[in-house]
């Protein structure tokens, strides 16, 4: 069977002596997407961040491509083909959107003409300054420039949080069109759990720092009863 590209095994985790993750195990395929779906504050940013390197692993193992790769720096874990965009929409206010796009760019299918293609908006805006955009177009800036790294995964955290309806949607199109492109796996932590929960192929339940539910994302979808105990949600009836 292949290698699978990343895969945590009984990760206990947290920062320092505060341990935020436990026993936590999945694995993401070449090109797979997962859905994190969870509570506020039941460890899903801590999970991204761990897969990263910034948290400190008491117990288990974090394997990329087949290599153990627990105790490797960030910068290398980026380097290697981790694709991080953090919370915060940390973009350089003083460069354009296309210097933003080329600053870190490497090579690969992710280029110039295949991230504007993702995102028109990016495209229109180009000479604008960083500083000059709106929050929705900011976040599509961060994702947008995560990609032209092109990392093998890109890990996604809350990226629809507080964006209207409507640029809600534009990214979500993004996101899919980027999944189907078939070059990039994805992790997706959302409190939107249905848009997350179309976008991807396997979901993942945190519940107080470990894993409640796994299944594949269409079969969740249709599980109101999980849905409403861990996240709270209630399915409007069909
Ligand atoms: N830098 C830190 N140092 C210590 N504890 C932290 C740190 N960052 C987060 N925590 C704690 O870890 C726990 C999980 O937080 P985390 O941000 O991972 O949750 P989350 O599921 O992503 O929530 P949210 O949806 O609110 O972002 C919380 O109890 C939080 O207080």
């Amino acid at each position: 069977m292949a290698e699978p590209l990343l895969a945590l095994s009984d990760v206990r985790a947290g920062y320092g002596e505060s341990i935020v993750l436990d026993g936590v195990s999945f694995e993401v395929p070449e090109t797979g997407s997962l859905a994190v779906l969870g509570r506020n504050g039941v460890g899903k940013s801590t999970l991204l961040l761990t897969i990263m390197g910034y948290t400190t692993v008491e117990r288990g193992a974090i394997r990329w491509r087949g290599l153990d790769v627990t105790r490797r720096a960030p910068f290398r874990r980026a380097r290697a083909g981790i694709g991080w965009v953090p919370q915060e929409r940390d973009i350089f206010a003083t460069l354009s959107v296309e210097e933003n796009l080329t600053v870190a760019a490497r090579p690969g299918h992710w280029d110039l003409a295949a991230v504007y293609g993702l995102f028109p908006r990016l495209a229109e805006r180009r000479q604008n300054m960083g500083n000059q955009l709106s929050g929705g177009e900011q976040q599509m800036l961060t994702i947008a420039r995560t990609l032209m790294t092109n990392p093998a995964i890109l890990l996604l955290d809350e990226p629809l949080e507080g964006l209207a309806p409507v640029v809600v949607e534009e990214l979500s199109s993004a996101i899919e069109r980027m999944s189907a492109a078939q070059k990039t796996a994805l992790i997706l932590v959302e409190q939107h759990a249905e848009i997350a929960l179309s976008l991807t192929e396997q979901a993942l339940v945190i519940e107080r720092g470990a894993i409640a539910h796994r299944g594949p994302s269409r079969a969740l979808l249709d599980d109101s009863a999980v849905l409403d105990r861990y996240i709270g949600l209630k399915l409007a009836e069909a």
